[in-house]
């Protein structure tokens, strides 16, 4: 019987369940979708019931569909979408939806927590405390839902929820900790300073676990549900973009992720918690033991590629739509569009900031418009690089990651935008195998988490710079530039007539 590992991928649309075998290989998948709830403009919102009941129903047609056994699943680990807040009563009770790192209603609180702290939060948080983090969403539900926050003793991220409901024992895990920005970041524990300035107790604040440790067995009830065994071990797990970038390999500080999700990310590996960017992007613990990663975030990536197709291609299939963008120019024939239209994180920490077009002209087709998504996209994560640039950083290589680098018309304009050369990995698999090896490491397969990555990952096809489109791309990525300074006042008063009317 071939030993393997369960890596729990808990999404924003979907939870993705990977069997993954000792030397690597995924033996079988399983995926459950479930909904995204918006009730109000810049609300997101889920029931983490539905991360349970997807993650378990994964779990069983893993077993009965796929013929996995359970006696060969030695262990479990997760990789979780970051920030989410769920708030627990004394019975460890789920007192409202959990309110997800893409809701952007925290502008108020993110600002008191700005004039409360000053630097004095970035310097113990290492990050600005932007709308979709943790501490804004505690504080918004504390000022609108007082009877609500009174019941509330302690709160998680989805993961270490979905973790809680499988093992009885609730803890946080330090990379998911970090992006709730109530963390000392280089102490890696809860900062004495928050807890006191916005009057939180420190029973509120779950025991912190590594991405390694053993967070416990599979509970009795859990096992009534899923068939899973109880003497099968559980890990503590990481962030999604923690995980995604152990999944990818990224384990110097040479190399740098690019991964087109729902969000955008480009994230660097950091030896130690020395570096200082002062807020501009952010910094979080890693889960590989006293390593760090910083990143910075487009939040509307693969979503604003989404949002044009079900606007406006609905019935046409996602391939051929992108393919189309091969027909327009290098610039999109002066077509520029910025993704912003959820708000931004990085380099515009503006949750009130929205996208547009520039330079359209009647000549202009509909794979004009195309390429400019695609190529607003990168051009935003190019934002992203000259932040690292001007801090000294240069990378020489660049693992391309997530739904985005299926497209190799994509993979081309990131190598050209970014003028370096773009790599894929042969089996994109992601946060999902990222999990993987954490439990790997956690049952003491492999010595370390870089010993299993370097196992696990393996790179495909390298996409170098076009020399012609990279001179054309720095034409015109100067004016791309402008556009949000230029235009950020005009997008702002167009918010609040919506707002007002
Ligand atoms: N064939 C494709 N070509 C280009 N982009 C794609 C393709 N398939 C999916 N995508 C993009 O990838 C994104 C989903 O990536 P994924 O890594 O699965 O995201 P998440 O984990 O956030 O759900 C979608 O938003 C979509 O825009
Ligand atoms: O907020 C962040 C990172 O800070 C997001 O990356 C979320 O962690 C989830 O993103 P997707 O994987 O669903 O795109």
């Amino acid at each position: 019987m071939e030993e393997l590992v369960l890596g729990v991928d808990l999404g924003t649309s979907a939870v993705k369940v990977s069997a993954v075998s000792r030397n690597g290989k995924i033996v079988a998948q399983r995926s459950f979708d479930y909904p995204l709830s918006q009730p109000k403009p810049g609300f997101s919102e889920q029931n983490p019931e539905d991360w349970v009941n997807g993650t378990t129903v994964a779990i069983v047609e893993l077993i009965l569909k796929d013929g996995i056994d359970v006696e060969a699943i030695k262990g479990i680990s997760y990789s979780g979408q970051m920030h989410g807040l769920v708030l627990l009563d004394q019975n460890k009770q789920v007192l409202r939806p959990a309110i997800l790192w893409n809701d952007t209603r925290t502008s108020q609180q993110t600002q008191e927590i700005a004039d409360k702290m000053g630097d004095e939060f970035i310097n113990i948080t290492r990050n600005k405390a932007l709308e979709g983090f943790t501490l804004p969403k505690i504080l918004w539900v504390k000022e609108n839902e007082p009877k609500i926050f009174a019941a509330a003793q302690t709160f998680v991220t989805p993961k270490d929820y979905l973790r809680y409901r499988m093992t009885g024992k609730l803890a946080m895990e330090i990379s998911d900790a970090a992006g709730t920005v109530m963390l000392d970041v280089a102490k890696g524990d809860w900062s004495t300073e928050i807890q006191a300035s916005f009057d939180l107790p420190a029973s509120f604040f779950p025991p912190i676990i590594q991405g390694v440790e053993s967070a416990g067995y599979i509970s009795e009830s859990h096992s009534l549900f899923s068939g899973l065994n109880t003497n099968t071990q559980v890990f503590g797990g990481a962030a999604d973009n923690a995980a995604g970038a152990i999944g990818s390999a990224i384990l110097k500080p040479n190399m740098v992720w690019s991964s087109i999700g729902t969000s955008g990310v480009v994230l660097k590996y950091e030896d130690n918690a020395e570096v200082d960017y002062h807020g501009k992007i952010h910094f979080f613990n890693h889960a590989i033991p006293n390593k760090y990663y910083s990143m910075g975030v487009t939040l509307a990536a693969g979503h604003s590629l989404n949002w044009f197709k079900n606007r406006f291609a609905p019935e046409e299939d996602f391939n051929d739509l992108v393919a189309s963008a091969k027909k327009s120019t290098v610039g999109a024939n002066g077509l520029l569009f910025t993704p912003y239209i959820v708000g931004e994180r990085t380099p515009y920490a503006d949750g009130d900031i929205r996208g547009s077009w520039l330079g359209i002209d009647s000549m202009h087709q509909r794979y004009d418009f195309v390429r400019s998504v695609l190529e607003g996209i990168i051009f935003s994560f190019k934002d992203i690089f000259e932040i690292y640039e001007a801090a000294g950083t240069h990378f020489d290589t660049v693992i391309a990651s997530g739904g985005g680098a299926k497209s190799a018309l994509w993979l081309q304009i990131q190598a050209d935008i970014f003028n370096k050369k773009v790599i894929v990995l042969e089996n994109e698999q992601g946060p999902g195998m990222g999990a993987a090896i954490l439990a790997a490491v956690g049952l003491g397969w492999f010595e370390s988490v870089e010993q299993a990555a370097e196992q696990f990952a393996s790179f495909g096809q390298v996409y170098e710079p076009n020399a012609e489109n990279v001179a054309k791309y720095a034409q015109i990525y100067p004016i791309y530039k402008q556009i949000y300074q230029q235009t950020s006042d005009i997008s702002h008063q167009l918010l609040a007539y919506r707002r007002e009317n």
